[in-house]
């Protein structure tokens, strides 16, 4: 049974798209106005997936695609009509500069936040649109370009509105739909999904918030190139109207109506657009009341659009043996012969650690008139853990953000001689020193193994080999998933690790974060009150996990108020107060120091 299941899931995944587009291809070959449709459909298709790269997978909300899609269209005419260059080489011309022209407006708003990006990109589109229709030699100015010469193949006429064309373009459409897959299920794919559900999370796996959107920005530009080259061609004209708002709203429309960040988004979003189109030309109702009632539909049917409904419902009603459609993870199947407890006997970390020692020498941290870190001074090794203890406001949090780049600091924090102080937050991870943070940083969406993975790509294959998935970027990424499931193992999670984080408690998601860190294989990890909100059972899982992770070699720092789980799980503790460090030893030494006492209990010292 499971095998033809797993023989009907296959020959879908591999034969479905190019079966559909091949029969809507022979079913309207005989009607002009059908095969006018098909084509637009599956041209609008690309565009929409391009989007739905950009702003469905990595979360950018990028206005710029339009203008990006109508300069793909222009160049490739200019390349063919002025340059005389051969119709494919204009569809290779407008895929590069338009790719090449939608990284450069990410370049200077790498560190730009969502709203400020998104405001950035619709001034791009105003700017370039200006510009393009200034330019007369390259656009026809207002009047637009007309008689764009037909491309042909090997002899045959490839006349936009004629079955040749609608062949064409069905070609691309289902190479986009396989690369949309393949980044689906890739780390970059990973990565996109990081960058979506929060920069935060991505740079505490190591990853990086500008090159992840260069990427996306790159890839989606591409995308948009070819949609644009693609149309040049079918309508044999090209005017302003190319990259219009009103051509934005339809694609926003349609990426966000068919489900954004669903593989088959843009699939549903093109077809019920294109459906509600052919309802206004029928009724006679003019365009813009029919996207309104799209608008509203939009609304009614809530996040994820129509794939979203179909998800949930299949959820609901467990829908999972025929088809669900899923939101982009960059995951595939969860492994099932992995061993689901840990062996007690082996280390946590199954690696040598190499030696690594971080100093931090008179470190301070200011906000403004609070002085919250004042002259620190401490060290941590591999093989031994830490505590760093102090009241309410004391400073410990801040100097852990000093050591992973999320604050400004002065002073010195050297790991093993080299300066960390304004290294980036995924340059630090990356250094080998992970963290955790007061409230676990996951995301709910995704399952704990997804969660895992997220963080297993350091050091791994090219994002071009992600995105195409070659043998080598599936052979890593199978390594990932083995690896990821082990982990789980480890902590006593593999049972769960198709169970959404979102629906887990703080002991699990705590432990969970630690397992994510250790995909990194860090030297030293800093842990921030992972003891807090957790039963009396869960924090001595904690304790034992401390010890254990120093006993495999892991040099971990622990901030907790509870004085119980720091005597069970330290080696040396650092009392910090006002910023300072107030007292240092063992825990026994620190317990009893006067000043300590009087620093917890409120006693004038
Ligand atoms: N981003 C910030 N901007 C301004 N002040 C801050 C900021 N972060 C921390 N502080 C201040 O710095 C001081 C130290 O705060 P911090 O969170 O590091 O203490 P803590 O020891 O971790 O406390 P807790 O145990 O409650 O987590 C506090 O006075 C706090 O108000």
């Amino acid at each position: 049974m499971t095998t033809v299941r797993q023989v009907w899931g296959t020959g879908l995944k591999m034969a479905g798209a190019p079966l559909v587009l091949l029969l809507v291809g022979i079913f309207s070959s005989s009607n002009d106005y059908l095969i006018y449709l098909a084509t637009a459909t599956a041209v609008a298709y690309i565009l929409t997936s391009a989007f739905n790269i950009i702003y469905g997978y990595a979360g950018v909300f990028n206005l710029a695609l339009v203008a990006i899609y109508g300069l793909g269209a222009f160049t490739a005419v200019y390349c063919v009509v002025q340059l005389e260059w051969s119709f494919w080489l204009s569809g290779l011309a407008a895929t590069a500069v338009s790719a090449l022209v939608s990284v450069l407006i990410a370049l200077p708003s790498r560190r730009l936040d969502e709203l400020f990006l998104a405001i950035a990109t619709l001034a791009f589109t105003l700017a370039l649109t200006d510009l393009l229709i200034d330019w007369e030699e390259f656009t026809g100015g207002a009047v637009g370009i007309f008689a764009i010469p037909s491309p042909t193949f090997f002899g045959l006429d490839l006349i936009g509105g004629f079955p040749e064309y609608y062949w064409l373009c069905a070609v691309f459409a289902w190479a986009i739909f396989v690369i949309s897959r393949r980044i689906n299920a890739s780390g970059l794919g990973r990565r996109f999904v990081a960058l979506r559900e929060g920069p935060r999370v991505l740079a505490a796996v190591g990853g990086s918030m500008g090159s992840t959107r260069l990427v996306a920005f790159g890839i989606s530009g591409a995308f948009a190139g070819l949609a644009g080259w693609l149309y040049a061609f079918f309508q044999l004209s090209l005017s302003q109207d190319t990259f219009s708002f009103q051509r934005l709203t339809i694609l926003l429309l349609a990426t966000i109506l068919g489900g954004a960040g669903f593989l088959y988004g843009p699939v549903v979003g093109v077809i019920v657009l294109v459906a509600f189109g052919e309802l206004s030309f029928a009724s006679g109702q003019s365009q813009d009341l029919v996207l309104g009632v799209g608008i509203i539909v939009l609304i009614a049917l809530g996040s994820g659009g129509v794939a979203g409904v179909l998800a949930r419902l299949g959820e609901r009603w467990n829908w999972r043996r025929f088809w669900v459609p899923a939101k982009a993870t960059g995951v595939g199947p969860v492994p099932r012969d992995i061993p689901q407890q840990r062996g007690e006997s082996q280390p946590i970390v199954a690696r040598d650690v190499e030696p690594s020692e971080l100093v931090l020498s008179d470190v301070t941290v200011r906000f403004g008139g609070t002085v919250a870190v004042d002259g620190v001074s401490l060290t941590l090794r591999t093989g031994e853990s830490v505590g760093l203890i102090g009241p309410n406001g004391a400073g410990k949090t801040t100097l852990f953000n000093a050591v992973t780049g999320d604050v400004r600091a002065t002073g010195s924090i050297k790991l093993d001689g080299r300066e960390l102080l304004g290294l980036t937050p995924e340059k630090v991870v990356n250094g080998g020193v992970a963290r955790t943070f007061q409230s676990p940083h996951v995301i709910p969406d995704l399952t704990l193994i997804e969660n895992l993975m997220l963080a297993g790509d350091t050091g791994s294959v090219g994002w071009w080999r992600q995105a195409l998935l070659t043998p080598g970027a599936r052979k890593h990424d199978r390594g990932v998933r083995e690896r990821a499931m082990r982990m789980l193992a480890e902590f006593e999670l593999a049972g769960r690790a198709n169970e959404k984080a979102g629906s887990q408690t703080y002991g699990t998601l705590r432990l969970m974060e630690i397992a994510r860190n250790l995909m990194m294989n860090p030297s030293l990890l800093l842990l921030d009150e992972p003891g807090a909100g957790l039963t009396e059972h869960e924090r001595d899982e904690v304790a034992s996990v401390v010890r254990r992770l120093s006993g495999s070699g892991l040099g971990v720092l622990l901030v907790d108020h509870n004085l119980s789980l720091i005597r069970a799980a330290c080696d040396r503790v650092y009392v910090v107060d006002h910023g300072q460090v107030l007292a240092t030893g063992t825990p026994d030494e620190v317990f009893a120091h006067e000043g300590v006492i009087s620093a917890y209990l409120g006693v004038p010292r």
